[in-house]
């Protein structure tokens, strides 16, 4: 398992660099990604939340939790005009839920671990996934999106939940 930056570390704000060649190591890296997104119970994670800033996200929106997708150099457009509101949560902001904003259809162009080519057309849950990573893969967090005051609880929240995992992790 992999650790996932908490919010406010500025090592979530690194913007990622492109994947030149899908080595042996990413491919590692890719499978290692999906059992801490699974592990934390995510439906997708960026590498730069667990401090590598290369341009990878994976997404499992399955039930069954058994067909993750991997998005490698991923690259969003917007589609429509119109933007759907939805109840995002983060793995690096625990327990913070709030409604963001985000366009409800995209294309997503992108090389998937073996290197061949996607694009398609996404909406939905899928659509506000990919935005949610790609951000990440940017230097932003969801929180970025919500007030002053949303982002000082966010802050003192985090900062509780990571106490009591400390110490559950002692007992
Ligand atoms: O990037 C992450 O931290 C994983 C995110 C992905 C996500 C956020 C908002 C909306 C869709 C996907 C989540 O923590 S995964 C947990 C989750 C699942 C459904 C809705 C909200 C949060
Ligand atoms: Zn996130």
């Amino acid at each position: 398992l992999l650790p996932i930056l908490s919010y406010p570390d500025p090592r979530l704000r690194t913007i990622a660099t492109p994947v030149k060649e899908v080595t042996a190591e990413i491919k590692t890296l890719i499978t290692d990604m999906i059992e801490t997104m699974y592990e934390a119970q995510g439906i997708g994670l960026a590498a730069s939340q667990v401090d590598r800033h290369i341009q990878l996200i994976v997404i499992d929106l399955s039930e069954d939790k058994d067909s993750p997708r991997v998005f490698i150099n991923p690259k969003v457009t917007p589609l429509v005009e119109e933007k759907q509101s939805y109840e995002e949560g983060c793995l690096s902001v625990p327990d913070v839920y709030d409604k963001v904003e985000r366009p409800n259809k995209v294309r997503i162009e992108a090389l998937d671990q073996d290197g061949n080519a996607i694009d398609e057309e996404v909406e939905g849950l899928l659509a506000v996934c990919i935005q949610h990573e790609m951000d990440h893969l940017s230097g932003v967090i969801f929180v970025d999106y919500l007030s002053r005051l949303k982002q000082t609880r966010a802050r003192d929240k985090v900062r509780k939940v990571l106490k009591i995992r400390e110490k559950q992790g002692e007992q």
